[in-house]
């Protein structure tokens, strides 16, 4: 055999290889522990399980920022009953890294095994039909880590292919999109799973008045995980697309490395947070959209659906008044702000799920509010910057939660 025909046989090989069609979310789950607290009694419990009930003032401070979140309530497997038991979390800073990894390295798996098994049910296939597994979280660490365990939970196949992406913040929900559409579209045949779980056991820290980014962040995250499945080329006999991942795009903020920080130490995760982060974002943003919808010709922001990371109540506001969006615009991201807290990566798909379910029971034609085309935003460390744009499908069938 020659040279050239080696090459020619990979390059035919290399053909049987992709997909035909572009990546398509094909079904969602979602789920959040049972134990929930609302946000109006968070001071008072807060405060009350760090022993810091003598920092009036800073509670007051507290009480103001939980009120300016708008957050009605959160989810969260931290129990008054496990602090208690377990003070070291409750202290600022004290060495608490094992209590926090013994509890993540089993519930963030577990957690996510909720919300997939939902995923899984809708989509209606057998597990034996996955060909991928991505896992993302921000709550510990782990190896062989929380892919392997969910693999196991799910009896999926030991063959699976799996990608477990740990540390990446609140971006990470842009991102799994972005990997599931390049191995869906380079697969043929291939199905994604896709989960974020999210426990802010990670986070939690008692108060100090000289970190109220810290703290900020105390009033801000929640617990709860997403999956999805991905794939291209469905069978409309079985399967019901939801949205097409059109495409996707990651971008670095320039001269914004430490306006979102998260080191782990010994103490948990410590978060670092730039009052400014918010502007940051904003100034750039228009920017960036520009660069992700025009080549698809689109240029007015209001016939867009919309799906924006909820880091915090300022960030919705502040890209909401930048590109002038109407104010329904960012309903589905205020909502899921409003009843689950920052859920870190797990955010916007817990919004892609809010929207087709609202799309439906409000009877309009597509899974996105009855509009064609919309954008995803995921903002994290970095500033890294997630844009995906998605093409909605017409709304219809599929199973509505919630
Ligand atoms: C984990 C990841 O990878 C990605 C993420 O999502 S990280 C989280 C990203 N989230 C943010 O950046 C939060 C954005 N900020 C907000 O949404 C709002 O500021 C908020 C809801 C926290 C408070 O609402 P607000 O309307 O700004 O209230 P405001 O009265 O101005 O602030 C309350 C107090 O908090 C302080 N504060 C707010 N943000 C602060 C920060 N980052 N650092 C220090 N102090 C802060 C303010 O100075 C103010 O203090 P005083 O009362 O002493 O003046």
């Amino acid at each position: 055999m020659t040279s050239f025909q080696k090459v020619a046989d990979i390059e035919k090989f290399r053909e049987t290889q992709g997909a035909q069609g572009v990546a398509t979310i094909l079904a969602i789950g979602t789920a959040n522990p049972s134990n929930y607290i609302m946000q109006a009694d968070y001071p008072d419990f807060y405060f009350r399980v760090t022993n810091s009930e003598h920092m009036v003032n800073l509670k007051n401070k507290f009480k103001r920022i939980c009120d300016n979140t708008m957050i009605v309530k959160r989810s969260m497997l931290l129990t008054e009953e496990f602090l208690n038991d377990n003070p070291n979390m409750c202290e600022y800073t004290s060495p608490s890294f094992n209590t926090r990894q013994d509890l993540l390295i089993t519930e963030v798996p577990k957690l996510g095994k909720l919300a997939a098994t939902q995923a899984i049910d809708e989509w209606g296939l057998p597990t034996s039909k996955i060909t991928h597994l991505i896992f993302c979280t921000t709550s510990g660490i782990d190896m062989p880590g929380a892919d392997y365990q969910l693999t196991k939970l799910l009896s999926l196949s030991p063959s699976v292919k799996r990608l477990m992406m740990y540390q990446q913040g609140c971006s990470g929900g842009g991102m799994v999109l972005r990997l599931a559409k390049d191995i869906a579209e380079n697969n043929k045949g291939s199905r994604v799973l896709v989960v974020c779980s999210e426990i802010m056991a990670s986070i939690f820290h008692g108060p100090s008045p000289n970190h109220i980014d810290t703290l900020v962040g105390q009033a801000l995250f929640g617990d709860g995980a997403a999956a999805i499945i991905v794939g291209s080329d469905p069978d409309l006999a079985v399967e019901h697309p939801l949205f097409e991942i059109v495409s996707t795009n990651q971008t670095i903020i320039p001269d914004t490395e430490t306006a979102i920080k998260l080191h782990l130490r010994e103490d948990g995760l410590k978060l670092h947070l730039d009052k400014d982060a918010p502007k940051m974002i904003s100034k750039n943003i228009e920017n960036i959209l520009t660069q992700a919808v025009c080549p698809l010709g689109l240029s007015d922001w209001n016939s867009l659906f919309w799906i924006v990371h909820p880091g915090g109540r300022r960030i919705l506001d502040e890209v909401e008044l930048k590109l002038n969006l109407d104010k329904q615009k960012l309903r589905a991201s205020r909502h899921v702000l409003r009843e689950y807290g920052n859920m870190t990566s797990a955010c916007v798909l817990f919004i892609i799920n809010e929207m087709r379910n609202k799309s439906l029971k409000d009877g309009k034609s597509t899974t996105g509010e009855g509009l064609d085309w919309g954008v995803l935003f995921g903002f994290g460390p970095g500033l890294t910057v997630e844009t995906v744009v998605l093409h909605s499908k017409p709304s219809t069938i599929n199973r509505i939660d919630n």
